[in-house]
């Protein structure tokens, strides 16, 4: 399992590169779940981190093709590993399968190598009225996309867990991996969740709330708590 830390700033980049994780994910938190951040934060952070993996995030999408294949455009000139789209404004196969297919049109057209395309779905889509992620395999092969993803709209007192069992979330994993796809998982995750996590084997697990000072994602990050956490991962504690 590799570890995804997202940050919102490039003074918090800075602060944590000496610390041990595998991805560093750029997001823009007052904007929603996947908000996205500025170009010249992502910019910055890449000059940061030159050869790092980095993943952003680009945004809570409506159902708007245009506007997400433009979101994707402007992201494959940032140097990025993976851009992360969430499906947020849609319900349907049809309308998450457009977006997707136009967002890989536009990153294929920048000429950019190597970026993965990862979408989200979230698992509480039945409060949030989104796209479900039982669909997100099936759209995410479809669509020739890379990888899939699964995170949360409310980060409030609740996680990924309060809302799907381990069972499908496991599903989701084994399905993903069956089409060759990247999966991830993420959703106020915290260091008790890592036997869960685990026991489910996704690519990828993203965290912030859990390493930031009080468990609070707004406040300042910890390098302290991220080393901590990549120990566990590995069983180094
Ligand atoms: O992609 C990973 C998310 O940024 C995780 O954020 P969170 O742990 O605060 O829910």
């Amino acid at each position: 399992m590799k570890l995804l830390i997202s940050v919102q700033s490039i003074s918090e980049a800075k602060k944590i590169k000496r610390s041990d994780f595998d991805i560093l994910d750029i997001k823009n938190p007052n904007e929603g779940s996947l908000g996205t951040n500025f170009p010249y934060v992502i910019k910055g952070i890449r000059e940061q981190f030159p050869d790092f993996p980095l993943s952003a995030a680009g945004g809570d999408l409506p159902a708007l093709p245009g506007l997400a294949s433009q979101v994707a455009f402007g992201l494959a000139h940032l140097e990025l590993d993976y851009i992360k789209l969430g499906l947020y404004g849609m319900q349907s196969v049809e309308a998450a399968t457009d977006l997707l297919r136009e967002a890989k049109r536009a990153v294929d057209m920048s000429g950019a190598k190597n970026i993965k395309i990862i979408a989200a779905a979230f698992a509480d889509f039945r409060e949030a009225n989104t796209f479900s992620p039982f669909l997100l395999n099936e759209v995410a092969a479809e669509t020739g996309i890379d990888g899939v993803m699964i995170d949360t709209i409310n980060k409030k007192n609740k996680s990924l867990f309060s809302f799907l069992k381990i069972k499908e979330l496991k599903n989701f994993v084994e399905d993903g991996k069956k089409l060759n796809l990247i999966t991830a998982l993420a959703g106020s995750l915290n260091f008790n969740d890592l036997d869960k996590l685990r026991e489910i084997k996704a690519d990828i697990i993203g965290f912030r709330g859990a390493v930031c000072k009080n468990e609070d994602r707004s406040a300042e990050i910890s390098p302290e708590k991220i080393n901590s956490l990549y120990k566990k991962i590995n069983r180094r504690i």
